[in-house]
Order: C-alpha cells, then structure tokens, then sequence
C-alpha cells in the first residue's frame, strides 16, 4: 500500500463495509481530502456517506481497506487522533432543559484533558464562534434547529480543531439556517480548519465547498475540486437568429452537438476543448472561444440578435456520471 500523503488529512484505501445483514454499503473507497479543504461528500440517500463518516473515525470497523486521519491509521490510534477532530454526526445529543450554555459545560466537563479553570472562556469562546452568545442563556429546547446544529458544532469547537467532520449538517434547516450553518462553516475554513461535509444537496457543495466527492451505491463516482468539476460540464449555446438553419450549419462545423432550431433559436452542446479535459484547468477552459464561435457566424452571413451560454450545473454532471437523479435513493 502506499505511503500516506502528508497533504491529506482524511485518506482512504480500498475502504469497504458489509453489514451484517449482507448490505455492501461502502466498496472499495480511495478518499483524498487536502488539508484546509472544505470538502463536500456528496450522495443521494442511502449512497454510503453516513458508514463511511463512522469508519473514517472509529465508530464502526472496516470490512475491509484502510483509512488514516491527520497523518495516522485508524482506529488503531484513535485515541491520539480523536481529540483533534470536532465531530457531528446525526444532530447533537443535548439537554433540552438546561441552557445552551449550560449544555456545553456539560460537555466539557466531560473531557478529562479539559482544565476546569479555563472552562468558562472555553464555553464562551465557542458560543461566540458560533454566534450564539446572546440566545446562551435559553433552553436548548427552546432552540431552532439551526440553534441546534450552532450548539452542536460549538461543542465540537470547545478545543481547537485541526479537522471538523460534519454529518448532513443542514439536513431539516429552512433557508435562513442553511445559509448560517455556510457561513459558520466558511468562517471556520478561513481559520484554516479542514471541513469535511456529508451532504445531498449539491448546490450547498457549490456554495460552500473547494472540493466535493460524489458517492453512489457505495461507489465513489468521482473527486476533486469543484472548480475543476464545473469545468469539465460543457455548457449550452443558445444563438437567436432569423438565419436558423445556416446557424446550426456552423456552429456543427464548430464541434457543436445535439443542435437543436426552434422558432429563431438555435442550441447545441459546445464542444469540450482539449485544455477542459486535462485536471487542474482554470474553471473557463471548458468552453471553446466564444467570440471566435460569434465572428464565424457573422462571417457565413448569420444575423446574430442573441449569443450566450448556459453552463452545466453540478447537477447535471452528476446526471451525467450516474444516469439517474439526485435524489433517487440508493
Ligand atoms: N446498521 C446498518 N445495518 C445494515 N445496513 C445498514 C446499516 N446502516 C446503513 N445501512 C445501509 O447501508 C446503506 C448506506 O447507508 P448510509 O446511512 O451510509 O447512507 P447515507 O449516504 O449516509 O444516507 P443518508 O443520507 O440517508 O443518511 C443503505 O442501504 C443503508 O440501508
């Protein structure tokens, strides 16, 4: 097996899990996140991100393959890793009756490497972080969901963190939640803490995340920087013109596929370029040069009234990579 790199703080090797039942839930996973990554792992439910997330920190074996964590295999040495990960997984486990103050004395009370003299500015630097010093005093079951996931992640911050291993954490939050939880979790990337977000919502990944992993049936179906992702999506041109025919004679000598003419439009799929099919390039390389593509027009006699391009979403590449929905269970 190979080494381990030193930039990955999450990395995974042929990382299987069968559950008892005969379920083969995650198969063979290779799983790179770069340190200071905010990294989305994305699939619709039931694709394996949950088993995955409990493996990754020893909360269930392996099947088989292999996983390490800031540098170190695990769970063999999950109790010298562990306190460097913040973690939250299915929803914070809290006290409804006691303040949300009070809920995180309680956690930190339960570390044994916590010093209780510095308790307090622990406790109140996390609910500041995560901008709940002013609801501090109320009842935890008083909270939103929002709150709730806030207090939860405050927990998880009580010590410094070099990783942050979140579980669908805006799964059951109105807009206004979501867009909290994005901005907590941007804030905390700033500060160079590593992110690791389960998520099946693909335009949270885009908001949010550098890097993104698509999983589906267990399978990893592909990973990598997001902009690297929505460059490889080709994208769609639309030209309007009274010229149809002659318009969609070009733009195919052009590489344009799939065109279609209705009424005084024209679209086709444009062309991946050679520079959008090698990894790493710049986010803009995947569409052919437009003007070029609008001067041949003009060149052939086409009267152009409209030219622009709509580029693929991330949901339409994963379309594209699975065949199927995003939101078909897995
Ligand atoms: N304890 C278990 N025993 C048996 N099968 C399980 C167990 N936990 C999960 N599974 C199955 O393993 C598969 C992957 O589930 P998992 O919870 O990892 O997916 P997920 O991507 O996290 O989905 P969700 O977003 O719904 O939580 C599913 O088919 C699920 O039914």
């Amino acid at each position: 097996m190979a080494q381990p790199s030193h930039a990955a703080v999450i990395e995974t090797r042929g990382l299987s899990k069968r559950y008892r039942g005969g379920q083969l839930a995650v198969d063979g996973l290779d799983l790179a996140v770069p340190r200071g990554s905010v990294f989305g792992f994305l699939g619709p439910n039931g694709s394996g991100k949950t088993t995955t997330i409990r493996m990754l920190l020893g909360l269930i074996d392996a099947t088989e393959g292999a996983v390490h964590v800031l540098g170190e295999p695990m769970p063999s040495t999950a109790r010298r890793v562990l306190p460097r990960v913040g973690a939250l997984i299915e929803g914070p486990a809290l006290y409804g009756f006691l303040s949300g103050r009070a809920n995180l004395h309680r956690y930190d009370a339960a570390d044994p490497t916590a010093d209780p003299r510095t308790r307090k500015a622990r406790v109140e630097g996390a609910l500041e972080r995560v901008g709940l010093s002013a609801a501090s005093g109320k009842k935890a079951k008083a909270y939103s969901l929002g709150m709730k996931q806030r207090l939860g992640i405050a927990a998880a911050l009580l010590k410094p963190r070099e990783l942050l291993v979140l579980d669908e954490p805006t799964n059951g939050l109105d807009p206004q939640g979501m867009r909290e939880i994005r901005s907590l979790v941007r804030a905390l990337a700033q500060d160079g803490t590593t992110v690791f977000l389960s998520s099946h919502l693909l335009d949270e990944i885009e908001q949010v995340c550098t890097h993104t992993a698509v999983m589906n049936r267990g399978r990893l179906v592909t990973q990598g920087t997001v902009a690297d992702m929505s460059a490889g999506a080709r994208g769609r041109v639309t030209v309007t013109t009274p010229d149809g025919a002659d318009a969609a004679r070009v733009l195919k000598e052009h590489g344009v596929a799939d065109l279609t003419v209705l009424g005084d439009e024209v679209t086709g799929e444009l062309p991946l370029t050679e520079a959008a099919r090698r990894p790493g390039s710049p986010d803009t390389a995947g569409v052919p040069d437009l003007a070029d593509l609008n001067a041949a027009l003009v060149r052939s006699g086409v009267r152009v009234r409209g030219f622009g391009v709509t580029r693929a979403s991330l949901e339409d590449i994963f379309v594209s990579l699975t065949g199927e929905g995003f939101d078909v269970a897995g």
